[in-house]
C-alpha cells in the first residue's frame, strides 16, 4: 500500500546574523546551513495497518508526511502510494488519500463548514446523492450537523478536528495520513476521535499513518509503530514488541488523604513519594496489573484520586537509546 524507500529531505535553511542589521543582510546573503529533516528511511504499510510514527519534536514526523502525500518533493528515494508517485501522479495519489494536519485547517477559515463541504464536493465531483450520505454519515460518526452552519474560525478546536476529518473522508480515500489529528484536545474530545479513526480501521478498512505526541493514541489505536529521531528510523515494530524491548513503563499517580505509609510493590520498580501525599508508580503492564497495584496502595491510606498516564514520546525514545 504505502513503499518508501531510502527517502531523504535536506532543508536549505539560510543563515541569520544577530540584530537587526544582521536580519536584513541575511535576506541578501547566499550563506546557508543544511538541516537534513529525513536521512535514508525505509518502510512499508500493508493495506488495512494503523501504524505510529512517532518520535521527538523536530525528528521528521511532518516531513516525511508531506512527501508521502506529495506536498514536499524528497530530496532523494523514492514513496509510492497504492504503487503511484505521489510527486508525479498527485491526481491519483489524492483519490486515494485523506490527510489531516492538526496543527492547521484545511478547511475555508471563513466560510459556513458547510460550503468548505460544498467545495469539496465540487473537487472531488461527488454527486448530490453521495454528498448527503456522507453529511448524514459523519454526522452520525462525529455529530458534524450540530455546527455544519457555523464559519470554521468559529469551531472550537475538538469541532474543528472533527470537521477536518470529515472533510479529509469525503471522497472515501482508502489511505489516511494524520499528522497530530488529537493535539491541544482535552480528554473527552480525544476519546471521540480515537474511537471514530478505531471505527475507520477496523471497520472500514482504511489504512491509517499517525504521528502524534501522545502515547493514549498509539495504545489505542496502532498494532505497530516506527520511531524516528534525527531524521532516522531507530525502530520499526510491533507495539507488543516495543513494550517488551524497552520494558514500556505506565505511570499510576495516586493522591492520598495524608502522608501514605508506601511499602514496596512485587515487580515494580519504581515509587515516587512526591509533594502534597502524591506518590508516583512506574510500572510495566506487562508484569502487573493497576488491580493488582492498587490492592497494595489501599494499605497505604485513604486514596482520593486516582490518574493513569503512559509515558511521554521523548521517555520512549530515551529509552530506546538506552536499551540499544
Ligand atoms: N520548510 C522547512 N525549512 C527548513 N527546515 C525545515 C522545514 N520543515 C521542517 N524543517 C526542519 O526539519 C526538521 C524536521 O521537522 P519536522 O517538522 O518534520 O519534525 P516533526 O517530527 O514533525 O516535529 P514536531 O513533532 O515538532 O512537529 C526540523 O529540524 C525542522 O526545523
Amino acid at each position: 500500500m504505502i513503499e518508501v524507500k531510502n527517502l531523504q529531505k535536506t532543508f536549505q535553511v539560510p543563515i541569520t546574523q544577530p540584530g537587526i542589521f544582521g536580519s536584513i543582510r541575511s535576506l541578501f546573503s547566499r550563506q546557508h546551513r543544511r538541516v537534513k529533516a529525513v536521512q535514508n528511511i525505509s518502510f512499508s504499510v500493508e493495506t488495512g495497518e494503523c501504524v505510529g510514527y512517532i518520535g521527538p519534536n523536530g525528528a521528521g514526523k511532518s516531513t516525511t508526511i508531506k512527501m508521502l502525500s506529495g506536498i514536499l518533493h524528497p530530496s532523494d528515494g523514492t514513496v509510492t502510494v497504492m504503487g503511484h508517485s505521489p510527486q508525479q501522479e498527485r491526481s491519483i495519489v489524492a483519490r486515494h488519500m485523506g490527510i489531516v494536519f492538526g496543527q492547521r485547517t484545511q478547511l475555508w477559515w471563513d466560510l459556513p463548514l458547510r460550503d468548505s463541504y460544498e467545495i469539496l464536493k465540487q473537487m472531488y465531483q461527488l454527486s448530490e446523492m453521495d454528498f448527503q450520505r456522507f453529511l448524514r454519515r459523519y454526522d452520525d460518526l462525529l455529530g458534524i450537523g450540530s455546527f455544519i452552519d457555523t464559519p470554521v474560525r468559529k469551531l472550537s478546536l475538538g469541532q474543528r478536528m472533527r470537521a477536518d476529518l470529515a472533510a479529509a473522508l469525503i471522497h472515501d480515500p482508502t489511505v489516511l495520513f494524520l499528522d497530530e489529528p488529537t493535539i491541544g484536545l482535552d480528554v473527552v474530545a480525544k476519546n471521540r476521535i480515537r474511537t471514530f479513526l478505531q471505527t475507520m480501521n477496523r471497520e472500514q478498512k482504511k489504512t491509517i499513518l499517525l504521528t502524534t505526541h501522545d502515547m493514549d493514541d498509539i495504545e489505542s489505536l496502532c498494532q505497530r509503530v516506527i520511531v524516528i529521531n534525527h531524521g532516522t528510523i531507530i525502530l520499526d515494530g510491533t507495539l507488543d514488541a516495543l513494550r517488551q524491548r524497552i520494558g514500556l513503563p505506565s505511570e499510576l499517580l495516586l493522591q492520598f488523604a495524608t502522608t501514605p505509609t508506601v511499602t514496596p510493590i512485587p515487580e515494580v520498580e519504581h515509587i515516587d513519594l512526591q509533594a502534597e501525599n502524591r506518590v508516583l508508580i512506574r510500572y510495566d503492564r506487562a508484569r502487573i496489573t493497576v488491580p493488582t497495584i492498587l490492592d497494595f496502595t489501599r494499605h497505604w491510606g485513604e486514596t482520593v484520586d486516582i490518574q493513569m498516564q503512559e509515558p511521554s514520546i521523548e521517555s520512549v525514545v530515551e529509552t530506546i537509546y538506552r536499551a540499544r
